[in-house]
């Protein structure tokens, strides 16, 4: 079943008319386990790390150290982790459902739905069940600000799959499947694709304005750390986009809040696995500020549309814990969430993309 969104509510009079009525747009995001339990997250994990998009080793190999070494000895774990973030449900859902209704309140013009890639409300019975109500064309926005093949192009994966034809908008090199495009018939449901936002003038304003309100109410730390999700190194030798727009996001926000060099640093979080990743890594680069003796560091995860257990768990509990064991106070920027800007950014994003498909005649 779609989970409905509420249609328009008070803000809706002061949207000007646009000529882009009926648009369906699909936020969608990771995914989350349904519960904060062992036997939950296993299910969860199962799924998401036997995406090749995700681990792309032979699967003879992955098969068994998947099955008999990761997911009994990981879920356990992970779920406690799980549970000291849950509230209302997994951070990332509630979060990333009220982000779909905050957009839906902007465009009541539009039907606005939000969709999983792993775990409930997933992505496929979301395109599915559009199918079936006779939708020809819908708009699907992966709350990935950057483009990487393990992320955006499994988004992408399960749209052509479910039997639609792709129209990209972005970033989308790197990003060809396994499956053959579905041929384009005039039967054929078409989706427009948006591969990023990393550089979208209103997406920097609007994490530059959420630092810039932060520091406003608790005062400057002496350092800002971008801290985005990692990947491995290997993928991005094999040309994946995700670190290069990672650097330029963050320089175009340390830019838009006056920053100078020496005042912020990025680096790359949430290692999984033996291989190298991106690197500098989150817990080095705060244990290098402490020796360098900076006591307060601001830190913002501009990779991550909404909180999660990567932001809130790994950032904001453990990171925290570990810099004030070096004497250090770090003041974790909440992502972008359903705050109002952030709802406007985006659907600011998905109409031009709209637009100028239009334009295109596509
Ligand atoms: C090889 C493993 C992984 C790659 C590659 C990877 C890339 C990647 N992930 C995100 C965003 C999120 N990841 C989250 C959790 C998470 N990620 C991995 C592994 C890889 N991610 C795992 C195993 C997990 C689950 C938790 C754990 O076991 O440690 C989340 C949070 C989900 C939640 O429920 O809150 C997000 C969001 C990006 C953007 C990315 C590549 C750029
Ligand atoms: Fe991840
Ligand atoms: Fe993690």
């Amino acid at each position: 079943m779609i989970t409905p969104t509420p249609s328009a509510g008070a803000h809706s009079a002061s949207v000007p008319a646009t000529t882009d009525a009926g648009t369906v747009l699909v936020l969608v995001n990771l995914g989350t386990p349904d519960a904060p339990t062992p036997p939950a997250v296993r299910r969860y994990l199962r799924e998401f790390l036997s995406d090749r998009r995700v681990v792309d080793l032979p699967r003879w190999l992955w098969w068994p150290v998947l099955n008999l070494v990761i997911l009994p000895l990981r879920s356990q774990r992970v779920a406690h982790k799980y549970a000291s973030i849950w509230r209302d449900g997994s951070p990332l859902a509630v979060y990333t459902q009220r982000l779909a209704h905050a957009v839906q309140r902007l465009r009541p013009q539009w039907r606005v739905l939000h969709a999983m890639r792993y775990g409930a409300q997933g992505l496929t019975d979301v395109l599915q069940q559009l199918r079936r109500e006779g939708v020809q064309r819908v708009v699907v926005l992966p709350l990935y600000p950057q483009y990487s093949t393990t992320t955006t192009a499994s988004v992408r994966d399960v749209i052509e799959a479910a039997g639609f034809a792709i129209c990209d908008h972005g970033y989308t090199q790197g990003s060809t499947t396994a499956t053959p495009a579905t041929p384009a018939t005039p039967a054929t449901p078409t989706a427009l694709c948006i591969g990023d936002y990393h550089d979208d003038p209103r997406w920097i304003a609007a994490v530059a304005e959420s630092i810039r309100a932060h520091r406003a109410q608790h005062g400057n730390a002496a350092h800002l750390l971008f801290s985005f999700h990692g990947l491995p190194q290997r993928l991005a030798d094999q040309g994946d986009p995700y670190p290069r727009q990672c650097e330029a996001g963050a320089r175009a926000i340390a830019a838009a809040l006056g920053l100078r060099d020496e005042s912020w640093t990025l680096s790359y979080q949430s290692r999984f696995g033996r291989e190298k990743w991106l690197e500098p890594a989150t817990a080095d680069t705060l244990a290098a500020l402490a020796a360098r003796g900076i006591r307060s560091v601001d830190v913002v995860a501009p990779g991550f549309a909404v909180d999660c257990l990567e932001t809130l768990e790994e950032v904001a509990q453990m990171l925290r814990d570990e810099f004030r064991a070096r004497g250090g106070e770090l003041r974790y920027i909440p992502c972008l969430n359903d705050d109002p800007a952030h709802a406007r950014a985006l659907a600011a994003i998905a109409g031009d993309a709209v637009a100028a498909v239009a334009v295109r005649g596509a």
